[in-house]
């Protein structure tokens, strides 16, 4: 039987007419974290965007299965109904919507509502409309909040410490590693992620299994997370490309 909750084949994805993604594969198994570093501009954000069907997005070329099935053909609500949740880098602000009524009809528990965002320090927000003036960490506070109360099965996370100070970035990533259930040995995990960073702070708490570094809308097979930051820290990303798209893992 196939363990991968996602498997992404030889994806190449336009936008207006510019291919930004040039043949990616990737597979991620049923509690696996991946993490995808790249610079500015690379294509990280319209991996992400391509799986959750962001519909300005054109699929030229591949395929996107998440739970053995095609969903290159479902709407965004489609996809998230079947357990995929994102985090996007600039959500948008709705005006006239309150978080704690959005939180509500995520999930109906109004204590879990209250005592979460305390925890996140984020109860004062509740009465504010979504995101409106709400400040960068208090924004991605809000997002993983949300995302919580969704408990999808695959996690899209695009920088979720973007903005974030240092006590924030521990208390997001508690919350990550309970969504990822980062206490149960990892072949009883049943969450997975993708989580796209720039600096390593977020790997020094999150719990994360496999990494890839994209570059110029291509990406490296899976590689160990920590030797990859090492490597970008000390050659860029590019030279760390090339050296992992060898095919290179755990030191070999
Ligand atoms: N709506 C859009 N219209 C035109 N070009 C776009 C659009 N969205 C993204 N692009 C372009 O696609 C390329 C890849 O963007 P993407 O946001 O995927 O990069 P990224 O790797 O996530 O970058 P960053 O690290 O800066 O967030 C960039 O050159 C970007 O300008």
């Amino acid at each position: 039987m196939n363990k991968n909750l996602l498997e992404i084949k030889d994806l190449w994805v336009n936008i207006n007419d510019k291919p930004i993604l040039k043949g990616i594969n990737l597979s991620i198994a049923k509690g696996e974290s991946h993490v995808i570093f790249g610079r500015n501009g690379s294509g990280k954000s319209t991996l992400l965007g391509s799986i959750i069907g962001l519909p300005h997005l054109k699929i030229v070329k591949g395929d996107i299965l998440f739970k053995g099935k095609s969903i290159l053909n479902l709407p965004m609500y489609e996809r998230i109904k079947m357990g995929i949740g994102i985090i996007f880098q600039r959500p948008p602000t709705i005006k006239g919507v309150k978080l704690e009524k959005l939180l509500q009809i995520i999930n109906r528990s109004k204590e879990n509502i209250q005592n979460i965002a305390k925890e996140l320090k984020l109860h004062e927000l509740l009465k504010r409309d979504v995101n409106d003036g709400f400040s960068g960490g208090e924004i991605k506070a809000s997002e993983i909040m949300q995302l919580f109360l969704q408990n999808p099965d695959l996690l899209l996370l695009d920088e979720p410490d973007a903005g974030v100070d240092a006590d924030n970035i521990k208390i997001i990533s508690n919350y990550i590693n309970k969504l990822l259930q980062a206490d149960l040995p990892k072949e009883r995990r049943e969450k997975s992620a993708i989580i796209i960073v720039h600096s390593g702070i977020i790997l020094e708490y999150v719990n994360i299994d496999i990494g890839h570094v994209m570059v110029d809308g291509k990406l490296t097979p899976p590689a160990n997370p920590y030797e990859i930051l090492d490597m970008i820290k000390k050659f860029g990303y590019k030279k760390c490309y090339e050296y992992f798209s060898k095919g290179k893992k755990n030191g070999e």
